[in-house]
């Protein structure tokens, strides 16, 4: 963004508010993430019902009468993060399996562990964990898929998460089903139970290319389109993926799912290493969403997203963590500082992903890959409040120029103050108000020992 860019603006200026309105915050900066990518000096946010009902400036906002009052001095108000790609309940196989490439990380770390130990309790205590990291370093909504999705949309329910459930597809057995007849059968009773939900969405989640054949993958396009629902698979994780592929059918993945009819509007395609151009233009064609995870396909040693390359053809962009088994951690501000150092990197340009580029991947770019866009990840007034507030004041990120540069490129997630999900408080200057940290933090105790065969 240029020096201009970078003066505040005012946001739909109001002159006056005549309700009472529930909650009203002060911040020292507000970043809406509209276009422009304005800087509100001295700004506030009403909210009611759950709903945005103004972004103005603070001298305007002094009269407006409201339940609750809050002064944010030194802190950033802006959207809450999006984590669009994870496996929430891999926290507990954090730190067990390192340092290892994807294949090798897979079927002979990950895979083993997941058929011995994955069951419901094991999905509700890792997803337990994996929401109360999430919610404390900023993210509000996040995309996940992993078995038994029906108990991490129960987690999600009780601590007030907005969240895309996609239900796992496998051509093979797990301990969520028996094959895909049993995953599909699964899968859209859960759609059918939270079709009226307001936070949590169920999609499909077909797990990668060589792990699902076309048979199942065919149906998933059938029953998508049907139901208008969202599409979320790994892609081209690694040149390995697209070379077994053309090895064994002569088809490149991402031309093999465009053939099928998988590609489009509402797909969701994870990871996107290994691409040529034509790869690419395909993509955009199909108008699919790209969720870029940097720092899981940095420490499996998966390969390098062209970022600035998917940029230049206008597809939408979104960030996420992937799971804590191969991050390890779901800090999306440390994926937004990573996306945009590596993507300079990549490119040999440092302009490719700039800072607010970064930050609007993890904001609205994920809001426009689940399809919630019209919801939330931006500040504006008939938006959903999904807030986050940032505190600014530590040694670390002094002098602020502007807090742009200082969201995404001076690690600030452990200064994330306040969160509010459709105007729900889940996070309390720093407390988690709907999670047990020292019950979580027990649970994981036993699953490490339990998984190390100490007990
Ligand atoms: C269908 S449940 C999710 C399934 O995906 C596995 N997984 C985790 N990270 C990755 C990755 O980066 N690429 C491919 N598959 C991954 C996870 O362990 C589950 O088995
Ligand atoms: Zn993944």
């Amino acid at each position: 963004m240029s020096a201009p860019d970078r003066e505040a603006t005012h946001a739909n200026p109001i002159d006056s508010i005549e309700q009472p309105v529930d909650t009203l915050i002060f911040a020292r900066w507000v970043l809406p993430v509209t276009p422009g990518c304005p800087v509100l000096d001295n700004h506030a946010v009403a909210v009611t019902n759950g709903t945005i009902v103004a972004v103005l400036p603070a001298d305007r906002a002094t009269n407006i009468a409201a339940g609750e009052v809050l002064q944010l001095n030194h802190q950033v108000l802006m959207p809450g993060l999006i984590n669009a790609h994870g496996h929430a309940a891999m926290t507990l196989f954090r730190g067990m399996a390192d340092d290892y490439p994807l294949q090798t990380w897979l079927n002979e770390h990950i895979w083993p562990a997941e058929g011995k130990h994955v069951s419901e309790d094991f999905v509700r205590d890792g997803a337990g964990l994996a929401m109360a990291e999430m919610i404390r370093s900023g993210t509000t909504t996040f995309s996940d898929m992993y078995f038994f999705p029906e108990v991490t949309a129960e987690v999600a329910r009780q601590c007030g998460m907005r969240a895309q459930l996609a239900f796992p597809i496998f051509d093979f057995p797990s301990a969520w089903g028996s094959g895909p007849e049993d995953y599909f059968r699964k899968g859209l009773a859960l759609r059918d139970e939270h079709k009226h939900s307001e936070l949590i969405n169920i999609a499909f989640g077909p797990h990668a290319p060589y792990t699902v054949g076309d048979e199942a993958l065919s149906k998933v396009v059938t029953l998508a389109a049907e139901l208008d629902a969202h599409i979320h698979i790994h892609l081209h994780e690694t040149d390995h993926e697209v070379e077994e592929a053309l090895r064994q059918t002569g088809v490149r993945p991402v031309q093999r799912l465009a053939n099928l009819g998988l590609l489009g509007p509402k797909t969701q395609c994870v990871h996107v290493c290994s691409l040529n151009d034509e790869d690419i233009e395909t993509l955009a064609s199909h108008n699919s969403h790209v969720v870029h995870c940097p720092e899981s396909n940095l420490k499996l040693a998966s390969g390098f997203t062209p970022v600035e390359k998917l940029r230049a053809t206008g597809i939408n962009l979104a960030l996420g963590t992937d799971g804590a088994a191969s991050n390890n951690d779901l800090d999306m501000f440390g994926e937004m500082r990573t996306a945009a150092i590596l993507a300079k990197a990549v490119a040999a340009n440092a302009a490719a992903l700039p800072d607010t580029a970064a930050l609007e991947m993890a904001t609205l770019g994920g809001a426009r890959a689940l399809g919630i866009d019209h919801l939330v990840g931006s500040l504006e007034a008939g938006k959903q409040a999904d807030i986050i507030a940032v505190d600014l004041s530590g040694i670390a990120h002094q002098p602020v120029y502007t807090p742009v540069s200082q969201l995404v490129y001076s690690q600030v997630s452990h200064a994330v103050r306040h969160s509010w999900i459709k105007g729900r408080r889940v996070l309390d200057n720093g407390e988690l108000t709907s999670l047990d940290s020292r019950d979580l933090i027990e649970r994981a105790e036993h699953w490490r020992s339990a998984i190390n065969g100490e007990n």
